[in-house]
């Protein structure tokens, strides 16, 4: 299987935390990979790291096989690394179709790619229906949709997702991942990651455990979940007395 990112030895604190600690794993050209691990165990600030908001202590960031540090935020969307963030930041005055549109015309520059991109979203991403809606009136699960959809207007390679099902309901859950299965089914790689764990198991073909800033396992999503140092990462280590009890 080709490599498209490789995580080398990362390292980043933020003064006395040490929240990246040595990190190493590969993400997989195609794959879903599921990004997980108990709260403030690293997996937004890896994020951050991959898509240029942070720069690391140490360690390298290889994509498409060419280390990409010292590379801006923009030159690495440019590149086709996209990201969602766990709050959603609409474009709160404008439409729908206009901030995608405004995403696509940033990366196709000719207006009518843009517009032929913006509509080819539009329908593919079900937003077809509000496409003139307001983006500040929007429900939540379609913020979370929008997101995704601008990041799609990028001609991304892979997309990290931090936690798009946070907030949702079970349906609007399904119908969110149902969509991160459509934009994987056209090719793009996706990093998911997320608490929720039954949408893991559904849709990630493969996941890798952080704690505590490194890596503690990865595999079959079933399987991993499974395994004593990862319930014990998410539950402590009192949990074993807990289930006797
Ligand atoms: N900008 C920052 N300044 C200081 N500490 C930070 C910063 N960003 C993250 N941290 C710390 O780094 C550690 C890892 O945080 P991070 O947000 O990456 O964890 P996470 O796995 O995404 O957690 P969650 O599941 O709660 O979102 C935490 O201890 C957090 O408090």
């Amino acid at each position: 299987m080709e490599k498209i990112l490789e995580i080398r030895n990362l390292d980043k604190s933020f003064g006395g935390v040490h929240a990246i600690n040595h990190l190493s794993f590969d993400v997989y050209k195609g794959e879903i990979l599921g990004l997980i691990g108990p709260n403030g165990s690293g997996k937004s600030t890896s994020v951050n790291l991959i898509s240029g908001v942070y720069l690391p202590d140490e360690g390298e960031i290889i994509y498409k096989g060419e280390n990409i540090i010292g590379k801006s935020i923009p030159d690495r969307a440019y590149l086709g690394i996209g990201r969602t963030f766990q709050s959603p930041r609409p474009f709160e005055g404008l439409t729908v179709r206009d901030s995608i549109y405004t995403v696509a015309l940033l990366h196709h520059r000719k207006k009518a790619d843009a517009k032929t991109k913006t509509e080819e979203i539009l329908e593919m991403s079900d937003l077809m229906p509000i496409a003139n809606e307001l983006c500040a009136k929007l429900p939540i699960e379609k913020r979370k949709w929008l997101d995704m959809a601008r990041v799609l207007a990028m001609d991304p390679s892979i997309i990290m997702l931090d936690e798009c099902l946070a907030g949702l309901n079970p349906q609007e859950m399904e119908m969110s991942t149902d969509f991160v299965q459509k934009i994987n089914q056209m090719g793009i790689t996706i990093i998911f990651i997320e608490h929720v764990m039954a949408a893991v198991t559904k849709i990630c073909h493969r996941v890798v455990v952080l704690n505590e800033g490194g890596l503690l396992c990865d595999g079959d999503p079933n399987v991993v979940m499974k395994m004593p140092e990862v319930i014990e990462a998410y539950l402590g280590g009192g949990y074993k007395n807990a289930i006797e009890n």
